[in-house]
């Protein structure tokens, strides 16, 4: 049986939506690899529902450490952290193993040995030395529950098939973050503890009934991550002109400024005042994978310079603007962090005034020459509507067939078919069809109804230097407000 793909991906994530979990979103996404597999190569319309059968079982992933840690009832409710609260003694199934075979039990046994955050799994047997295996009380709960090949292993390293009780103590350190929220929120409530992290921050999205106990929430998050020494909750949606999220740190320090990785580029940021979305480090690899040494970047959104910076390193020179004052200081510091400010010129524009400006001016000797001229416009909210800013854009005479600039322009869409949707968007923009002129590339799927995609094309040059189609808005041009990162100082 085979399914339209689309339609396959439409369908997945309101099929799970009710019963989403860590494993079952993981899933989600690996079907979304293989629809883009499936979807951007020729644009296949089919998609074999074979792959449904390796989706596991949503319902087989909830629960099962519940039933090894029952909490104390008096944690319930508890918006303070106590951790002490949270120690229980639970009895555990436990094989007693000569030393000499002990490693080799525990690889054949792998799969039903306990595995706690913190704990070992191996105890000293007081006055001989033999061991004590524990095991999780989930898998083990009588000597039929050996498998085949467990029991076979058993027997052959003689170790007698007898369980003993083991009493454990479990504390707060043994718990896996999700153990201690759910023990800690109304019972029925979902416990999400999910967040992105970026640097040492972890950013949340708490639900309503989850913020009477927003300060525990970031304590436990802030204990069970290393290296996560702040924790913020997003106060509202995405929808500034800046792209940034409104915060409030729930736990640990105020400091909201940064240090992350990205393929292998360290960026320094405010993360309260900027943009900065983990997420698309794949698809900032991707394009910058598609420059070659001496291809110029013109860079529209740049935000704090994931595609500048490494274009610049990759060889490239870079225009990279952005409209927010703190994403450009930061894009500037970045430049200078990573030593390419003599590679990247900054502006500090709206959109399409860069283009008007900083884009208009460079374009006429850039077309003139060989090296790709590669134009990238990562505002997926409403980078498409800024492509008018291309219409007219050169003078007539400046005409040229060749070397004209390949434009990576990103778009939301949450239609039926989004490829379709943004292709129709920008051509609308453009003024100038990109049917069979354009390909599509699924970025991310920002939500069950929302997808990221980006459109690349080469601005047909009936676009570029059609004077009829000019914009007859009278457009002030802007001064350049334009900088060599070098010429700065933070
Ligand atoms: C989605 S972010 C992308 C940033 C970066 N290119 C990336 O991939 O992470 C969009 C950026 O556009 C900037 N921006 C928003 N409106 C703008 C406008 N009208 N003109 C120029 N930049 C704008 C925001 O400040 C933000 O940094």
């Amino acid at each position: 049986m085979r399914c339209p793909a689309e339609a396959m991906w439409r369908i997945l994530p309101r099929i799970f939506s009710l019963q989403l979990n860590k494993n079952s979103v993981k899933s989600l996404y690996q079907y979304r690899r293989l629809y883009i597999t499936a979807l951007q190569p020729d644009r296949a319309s089919t998609f074999p529902v074979s792959v449904l059968k390796k989706m596991p079982d949503p319902q087989q992933h909830s629960g099962i450490e519940t039933n090894l840690y029952t909490p104390p009832p008096e944690v319930s409710g508890m918006t303070i952290l106590d951790r002490e609260a949270f120690t229980q003694t639970v009895v555990v199934p436990a094989l007693r193993v000569p030393k000499e075979v002990l490693n080799k039990l525990v690889k054949s046994l792998k799969k039903v040995t306990l595995q706690r955050p913190g704990m070992r799994r191996v105890l000293e047997v007081e006055g001989c030395d033999d061991k004590l295996l524990l095991l999780d009380p989930v898998s083990i709960s009588s000597t039929s529950s050996f498998s085949d090949a467990e029991s076979e292993a058993l027997q052959s390293f003689g170790v007698p098939l007898e369980l003993q009780q083991y009493e454990l103590q479990l504390t707060y350190d043994n718990l896996k973050s999700e153990e201690v929220l759910r023990a800690v929120l109304p019972e029925g409530q979902d416990v999400t503890s999910g967040f992105s992290r970026v640097g040492h921050i972890a950013h949340m999205n708490l639900r309503e009934h989850q913020l009477p106990y927003k300060q525990l929430i970031g304590q436990v998050i802030m204990d069970k991550n290393p290296g996560v020494t702040c924790v913020v909750n997003k106060t509202n949606t995405i929808d500034s002109t800046y792209r940034n999220f409104k915060m409030e740190v729930m736990a640990g320090e105020e400091n909201m400024v940064a240090k992350v990785r990205e393929n292998a580029v360290t960026y320094e940021f405010d993360f309260s005042r900027v943009y900065w979305n983990p997420r698309l480090s794949t698809e900032h690899e991707r394009v910058v994978a598609l420059l070659k040494r001496g291809d110029t970047v013109l860079d529209v959104f740049a935000g704090v310079g994931p595609f500048a910076i490494p274009a610049a390193r990759r060889g490239s020179t870079v225009l990279a603007n952005d409209l927010n004052p703190e994403s450009y200081r930061w894009l500037n510091h970045n430049c200078k962090l990573n030593k390419v400010e003599r590679k990247v010129t900054t502006f500090n524009l709206d959109g399409r005034a860069f283009i008007r400006s900083a884009v208009k001016q460079e374009l006429p000797a850039l077309l003139k020459g060989t090296a790709s001229v590669h134009v990238v416009m990562n505002l997926p909210a409403l980078a498409l509507e800024f492509l008018d800013a291309f219409r007219g854009l050169l003078d007539q005479e400046l005409s040229c067939d060749e070397n004209l600039p390949l434009v990576h322009c990103y778009g939301f869409s949450n239609k039926d078919d989004p490829q379709r949707d943004v292709v129709e968007r920008a051509s609308a923009s453009l003024g100038f069809s990109l049917e069979g002129q354009c390909s599509v590339h699924l970025v991310r799927n920002v939500s069950p109804n929302k997808e990221m995609m980006c459109v690349s094309f080469t601005i047909p040059k009936e676009v570029l230097f059609n004077s009829e189609s000019k914009q007859t808005e009278n457009i002030e041009e802007p001064a350049l407000k334009r900088q060599k990162c070098e010429e700065k100082t933070d």
